[in-house]
């Protein structure tokens, strides 16, 4: 396969990339903004975006992969609708902003892939690791906070924002414990293999204590890089 990538920018100017990761309700959504507003108070401009999604047409795949449907979504498909959704952010959003040296935070990134479509639907890594190479390049993540807690309790906590927001489960939330089972264990196999990189976060606590624990690493991380 030929590497179609640019090489990463090597000058200092390149901005940091934040990804916050975890099985449903874990609270990504709520510690994502949090996160901004806490580098933004450092001064450093900030990038918000999600994934599947955070451009336009990665947000119309996105309605794709979420909606349910009579027709089954094979999972190949499902794998190369996430790629190609990220091939899209990151050519029109993620590498830009890097490039002029803002900081990227992302509700979600590649380590999901492994995790929901790796261990939750069971595809072989090594089909997710040759996509990864194909669409990043040498690209990835310069910190990721895994928030981890035990499925019982991120499912009360989803329940209680589906019943405020009245919304309905979506295509993934939809499916079996068993598949969310095997995310976690996915993901925190994930946070073993790279340490340095992505960081567990117990979240089943506070909120008050899960921001707490995330302004700990923040800081560590935010005064190695500036
Ligand atoms: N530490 C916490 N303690 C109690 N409730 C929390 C905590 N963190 C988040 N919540 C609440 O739990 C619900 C789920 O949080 P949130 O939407 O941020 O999770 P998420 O991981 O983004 O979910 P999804 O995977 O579905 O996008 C929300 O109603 C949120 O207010
Ligand atoms: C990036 C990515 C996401 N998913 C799944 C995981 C979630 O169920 C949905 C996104 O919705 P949420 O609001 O962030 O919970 O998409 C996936 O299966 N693979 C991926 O790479």
């Amino acid at each position: 396969m030929t590497q179609t990538q640019p090489a990463e920018p090597t000058s200092g100017a390149r901005g940091r990339f934040i990804t916050l990761e975890g099985g449903e309700g874990v609270g990504k959504s709520t510690n994502l903004a949090f996160v901004v507003d806490a580098l933004e108070a450092r001064g450093i401009e900030v990038v918000q975006t999600r994934e599947p999604g955070g451009t336009p047409r990665a947000e119309a795949i996105r309605e794709l992969l979420l909606a349910s449907s009579d027709e089954p979504l094979d999972s190949d498909a499902e794998l190369l609708l996430v790629f190609a959704a990220r091939a899209q952010h990151l050519a029109q959003r993620i590498r830009p902003a890097l490039e002029r040296g803002a900081w990227v935070v992302s509700d979600r990134f590649t380590d999901a892939t492994f995790a929901y479509q790796g261990g939750g639907r069971g595809l072989p890594f090594e089909r997710i690791v040759q996509l990864e190479r194909l669409v990043q390049g040498e690209l990835t993540p310069d910190l990721t906070l895994l928030l981890d807690m035990p499925l019982d309790a991120a499912e009360r906590r989803l329940a209680g924002r589906l019943d405020r927001t009245g919304t309905r489960k979506d295509r993934f939330e939809q499916e079996r414990r068993d598949f969310f089972e095997r995310v976690r264990l996915a993901y925190l196999a994930r946070a073993e293999q790279a340490p340095q990189r992505m960081v567990r976060i117990d979240a089943d606590a506070s909120l008050e204590e899960v921001q707490r624990r995330i302004t700990r690493v923040l800081d560590e991380r935010v005064a190695q890089w500036t």
